[in-house]
């Protein structure tokens, strides 16, 4: 359908589909080049790498993400295997596409969003994914409160992601094992047909904690089947997390003073072991309440010049005012 006719279209009635997806592609090998090279050629893969651009990606992702070396490595060893396809194929050599379908297990605010974020701006660049845009969904986004109303939403999400990485944070609330009915099944389906044949222009990565995705693959080996690279991220030590919170105040020009550093650890350590702790998140939104707060310090000082050093300084009083140290002193119930 060209845009002139989707213009004209009639109105969609309640529950119809939206428009179907597109029209699946087998998942055959690749074409060869229009003249393989050949066979005595050599290619220089060090300016394959340069030309396809991916250094910058897995140097942003370096400097983006502090640890995380295993997740790093392996997606520096997918790169590899799309560069060297794309090599193959300057000789004729032809192999069908490898499964990209991922699932990304860890805790909350352990980097999943932004490590897919990085594959998919990867997967573009290496030709795998026409436009390497990332769609970030969860249940909600799929699944339909009424009878009807999940396909044409799951399709339609669908068809937003194509060319790009479908995310399904929190991918087992889909599975509802104690209600047969529920529409997540029907939403399941319809990802599974689309995860099988239409691989080449989409790679959906389903996230979540370690445990509930192990019972999820359980209950739906359909699924299981189709992930070809399981990644894990742990929860971050504390080191890490100052080492984070460093890499998120340089970013932003601001820096702690020797002794508001010391007070900001104590926080982590405190909060770390408190209900709904979101690590790198946490991390961030604790600084984000500290920039708050030194706002509001030096505003308040009205007696006092305030200079670039000051502008660019947390103090330990722009951590003490948390919630989280007086309910620590009180013993009170952690709020999120
Ligand atoms: N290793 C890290 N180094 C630096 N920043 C990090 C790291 N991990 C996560 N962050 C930052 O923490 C924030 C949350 O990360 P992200 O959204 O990728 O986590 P997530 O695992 O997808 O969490 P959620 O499931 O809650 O969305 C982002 O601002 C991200 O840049």
């Amino acid at each position: 359908m060209n845009g002139t006719q989707r213009g004209f279209a009639m109105p969609r009635r309640p529950g119809e589909p939206p428009d179907e997806l597109p029209p699946e592609k087998p998942n055959e090998p690749e074409k060869p080049a229009e003249t393989p090279l050949p066979p005595d050629a050599t290619v220089d893969l060090a300016a394959a790498r340069r030309e396809s651009n991916i250094d910058e990606v897995l140097d942003t992702l370096d400097a983006e993400l502090v640890g995380l070396a295993p997740v790093k490595a392996r997606i520096r060893e997918i790169a590899s295997l799309l560069l060297i396809d794309r090599v193959r194929r300057r000789f004729g050599l032809t192999a069908t596409r490898p499964n990209l379908h991922m699932c990304f297990t860890g805790s909350p605010g352990t980097g999943k969003t932004t490590v897919a974020l990085r594959m998919a701006e990867l997967l573009h660049r290496l030709g795998y994914l026409d436009r390497g845009h990332l769609v970030a969904t969860t249940r909600d986004d799929l699944v339909g409160q009424y009878i009807g109303h999940t396909a044409p939403k799951t399709k339609e999400v669908l068809k937003r992601a194509m060319g790009g990485v479908l995310f399904i944070d929190e991918a087992y609330y889909l599975y509802r094992a104690e209600n047969e009915r529920d529409y997540g099944q029907e939403a399941i389906e319809i990802l599974l047909q689309v995860m099988e044949n239409q691989r080449d222009d989409l790679v959906v990565v389903l996230a979540g904690y370690p445990d509930r995705m192990a019972d999820f693959f359980h209950s739906n080996p359909g699924m299981s089947s189709r992930i070809a690279h399981h990644l894990d991220f742990p929860d971050y030590a504390p080191d890490e997390l100052m080492a984070i919170a460093h890499r998120m105040l340089e970013r932003e020009n601001y820096r702690f003073s020797a002794e508001s550093e010391a007070t900001f650890r104590e926080y982590l350590e405190i909060r770390m072991r408190r209900p709904l702790f979101a690590n790198a998140r946490s991390v961030r939104n604790a600084l984000e309440r500290a920039r708050l707060r030194q706002a509001g310090r030096l505003v308040a000082a009205t007696a006092r010049a305030c200079g670039k050093r000051d502008l660019m300084t947390f103090e330990p009083e722009d951590f003490l005012a948390s919630r989280v140290f007086s309910e620590h002193r009180t013993g009170e119930p952690a709020t999120p």
